[in-house]
């Protein structure tokens, strides 16, 4: 049976005038990676600082363990922080570094020594031991921070953005590693990051945050294929999100009516008749055509090529613009051009229902 190892209990705080948490609530399992994924400013750090014990709610309570902490100091607590700039102490070598927490607490030299090369096989650093950190590239100082920070087995992880400044191809790689890393000591990860791809790829669950609230908390796929709200649909699936009304709701699928065009989503509780709704379909989903004649008429503003994908920008008749994306070139369209956008009724998803 699974554990619960950290608990948020109606967080509140705020910064002079402006409030950052607007009570938040929220329990993390023994063994859980977790992500909080928002934008910049949504309150991801201030509840981090909170739980590491850097700083204090204004009301509210955090349980490590089943203990009150929310008095208790930060070295006082089995939490240890990786932030994205390292940290790392410049005058001290890879062995200095990891094992600077085992001599502060006076561990004996012999079992100094095991323990960091253990955690340095682990993190892929063995025979760097004497390197200073002015000689090591930006992924194995971050690979230093993290073996500094798992070498007295904490209780939970806390990760601000600690891929940040890596590269692209590096932060793959890491996103791995770290995962990997996860896994095999179970120690509970809560990872912070803006990065929806990185959220994805690493998380058992994933907290949306949005000016200082939890937007939606769920699996990668509940979050990607379900979104409960349409920030939650675009911040996280790039999805467009279209109005219309409910016009029948049977047991395969609803009819709802969207500028004029009677258009089909599936069906979910609380949705009735005449309701004024938001669909959220994601990019990849919404069909371009031509030819047919059932869906939304739409004129091909402009076309463009990234990352692989070709990304169609249209606007509909009351000028609403929605994006289609699909893979390869699709040289038959062109700006000006007439279309018609559609969807399967699956792949249409109500939200910002309550
Ligand atoms: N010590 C502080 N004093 C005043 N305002 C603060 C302080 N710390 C954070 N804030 C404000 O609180 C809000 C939330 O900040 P926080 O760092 O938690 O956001 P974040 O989601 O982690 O953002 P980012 O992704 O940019 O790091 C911001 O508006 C920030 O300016």
């Amino acid at each position: 049976m699974s554990e619960q190892l950290l608990e948020l209990k109606n967080i509140k705080k705020g910064f002079g005038e402006t409030d950052v948490l607007n009570g938040i609530t929220l329990s993390i399992e023994k063994g859980e990676f977790i992500t909080f994924l928002g934008a910049s400013g949504c309150g991801k750090t201030t509840t981090l600082r909170i739980i590491a014990g850097l700083e204090a709610p204004d009301s509210g309570t955090v349980f490590l363990d089943g203990k009150d902490v929310t008095a208790v100091p930060p070295n006082q607590r089995d939490v240890n922080t990786v932030f994205q700039n390292y940290a790392l102490f410049p005058h001290l070598n890879v062995e200095g570094n990891v094992g600077y927490g085992l001599k502060i607490k006076r561990v004996p030299k012999a079992e100094i020594k095991k323990k960091v090369a253990e955690i340095l096989e682990l993190v892929q650093l063995t025979g760097y031991e004497k390197r200073m950190p002015s000689e090591l590239s930006g992924g194995q100082k971050q690979r230093v921070a993290i073996a500094r920070a798992l070498v007295n087995s904490p209780k939970l992880l806390l990760l601000d953005e600690p891929l940040g400044a890596l590269d692209l191809k590096l932060r793959r790689t890491m996103q791995l590693e770290l995962k990997r890393l996860q896994k095999k000591l179970g120690i509970t990860f809560l990872y912070i990051t803006h990065d929806q791809e990185e959220a994805i790829n690493m998380s058992d669950r994933i907290v949306v945050m949005k000016d200082g609230r939890f937007e939606q908390i769920g699996t990668p796929d509940e979050i990607y294929n379900h979104p409960k709200t349409s920030y939650v649909a675009d911040f996280v699936g790039n999805a467009n999100v279209i109005s219309g009304v409910v016009q029948k709701v049977a047991d395969t699928e609803a009819q709802v009516l969207i500028e004029n065009q009677m258009m089909y989503a599936e069906p979910i509780d609380g949705i009735c008749e005449g309701m004024q709704v938001n669909l959220a379909v994601r990019r990849e989903n919404l069909k371009v055509c031509t030819e047919c004649k059932e869906g939304l008429d739409a004129v091909l503003e402009d076309k463009s090529f990234t990352a692989g994908q070709l990304h169609l920008t249209l606007k509909l008749k009351s000028g609403k613009t929605l994006v289609s994306c699909r893979y390869g070139m699709d040289a038959d369209l062109k700006a000006g051009d007439k279309v018609c956008v559609g969807w399967k009724p699956e792949h249409a998803v109500f939200v910002d229902l309550e």
